[in-house]
């Protein structure tokens, strides 16, 4: 008899089942990641608790989120963000856990080294005490974000217990127009299906368009699964994946390696598997994205408009809400509205691909006068490739800042800001109320479109520079 086809879900899911429990299962975890901010809580909790991590060797840590990200830093900006730092270390120190720290060679976001070090890897579960863990399933792991107390759970036991999401599929199909990005295939499904649409699904996103990014354009895709609500997205491995994590740092080696791959080249959904729900988008059909409102899901072309309420896919109140919040009317053009800042950087466009893309439309251009630019490579790696091919010039002979790398600006945890009331363009993830700052109104979008919207002033389309 043929054995059932499988998805690769399936294969990750009952790869690492180490039981049944009551309708929920209990999944070994392979690798655990911290950061200062959440990280910190779970290691002084378990501590307390007296309890050891299990294999510390599995456990890593970085520096990332509340570490000042000027040149020259010393620490951090937040107010009562020394004690995370201080935390993270003594407690990583204590533990044995290898701690990737500002001023030592490899920091950076947690999301961004992670694949950089071969942290992560095909077939591999990986959880952290972040959203978005998820962006590391571009690897062909699965890897998804945690509290802090399932990160002690884990750190104790080398498992978790969990419900076992729907296997989804999202395929795209075709291929991607020029200037279009992964950044805007996340958000064309989110506009689409609602923030909320993939509840309780562990997407796999297929399809030609898939399969034509590299891995840091995958990166940005799964990052977004997030922002569906979906526990995780992921790319079953190929060729890409492979190339991509041969010879880096914590990859396995020599006959380890070979073997690695020919167990990994199995992990892909079987034809004839059965999903629990599929969607397909045209690929083709994508235009570059940016959002108006205060979710990922408000988003519609650059060229487009504000939308009214009845196409919004908000509630009354909602709608109202987010606009006033973004000082905007319905049937406003995007692409006239003045910006005062502009951001490149996070976990979800801060790689050398996303820097290299917008260097190239900024070089020997001008940002608009008064208006407060900057760059935050997502790794020190990410910033010295990036200063080996002159791109931080080309950045700050245009007028933008270059920092050193982190989460930064993503999100406001206090130290400090943009301008009070600012309108930013911004490569990340979020549009939240407050996300970047008391009253900041976000608009998301690909790093080329936070590129073109700098140098003009105004949100713009990055076709517009490129033709
Ligand atoms: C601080 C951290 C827990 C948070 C997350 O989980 O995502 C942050 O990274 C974010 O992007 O909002
Ligand atoms: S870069 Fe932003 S979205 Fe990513 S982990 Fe840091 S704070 Fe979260």
């Amino acid at each position: 008899m043929q054995p059932e086809p499988r998805t690769l879900f399936d294969k990750l899911w009952e790869q690492h089942r180490v039981a049944r429990l009551n309708g929920e299962d209990l999944i070994a975890i392979d690798r655990i990641f911290l950061h200062e901010r959440t990280g910190a809580v779970a290691l002084r909790s378990l501590a307390a608790a007296g309890r050891a991590v299990v294999d510390p060797a599995r456990v890593f840590a970085v520096t990332d989120h509340i570490v000042d990200t000027r040149h020259g830093r010393t620490g951090t900006l937040v107010p009562g963000g020394d004690s995370f730092l201080s935390a993270t270390r003594e407690e990583t120190r204590a533990a044995g856990i290898r701690l990737f720290d500002v001023g030592v060679p490899d920091p950076g976001i947690v999301h961004v080294i992670s694949p950089e070090l071969a942290i992560v890897l095909p077939g591999a579960t990986l959880v952290c005490p972040d959203s978005h863990t998820c962006s590391q399933g571009a690897l062909g792991a699965l890897a998804w974000g945690i509290g802090s107390t399932e990160a002690e759970h884990a750190m104790a036991t080398g498992t978790l217990r969990l419900t076992r999401p729907r296997a989804t599929r999202v395929t795209f199909e075709g291929a991607l127009a020029p200037g279009v990005t992964a950044k805007d295939m996340a958000l064309t499904l989110i506009a689409r299906h609602g923030a909320g649409g993939g509840e309780g699904d562990a997407i796999e996103f297929a399809g030609d368009a898939v399969r034509a990014l590299d891995i840091e354009g995958r990166l940005t895709l799964c990052n977004m699964a997030t922002e569906f609500a979906a526990m995780s997205g992921f790319i079953a491995p190929d060729e890409v994946t492979f190339d991509y994590l041969h010879g880096r740092r914590f990859a396995p080696r020599g006959a380890e390696w070979d073997a690695a791959v020919a167990a990994w080249r199995e992990l892909k959904t079987d034809p004839g598997a059965r999903f629990d729900r599929e969607i397909v988008i045209d690929a083709g059909a994508i235009v570059p994205m940016v959002s108006w409102g205060t979710s990922p899901q408000s988003a519609v072309g650059v060229d487009g408009r504000v939308p009214g309420q009845g196409e919004s896919g908000l509630g009354a109140d909602g709608y109202a809400r987010a606009i006033d919040y973004m000082g905007l009317a319905p049937g406003q053009p995007l692409d006239a509205l003045p910006i005062d800042a502009a951001f490149i950087g996070s976990c979800t466009n801060s790689r050398i691909g996303d820097l290299r893309r917008a260097a190239a439309l900024v070089k020997g251009r001008r940002v608009a006068a008064g208006l407060q630019a900057l760059v935050v490579p997502g790794s020190s790696a990410v910033r010295r490739a990036a200063e080996a091919e002159g791109l931080d010039r080309i950045f700050v002979d245009a007028g933008f800042e270059w920092r050193m790398s982190g989460c930064s600006l993503c999100f406001y945890a206090g130290g400090e800001g943009f301008a009070p009331g600012s309108r930013v363009i911004s490569s990340t993830n979020r549009n939240f109320e407050g996300r970047q700052g008391p009253g900041i109104r976000t608009h998301i979008a690909s790093p080329e479109t936070v590129a073109a919207s700098a140098i003009a002033g105004r949100i713009a389309d990055p076709r517009e520079l490129s033709r």
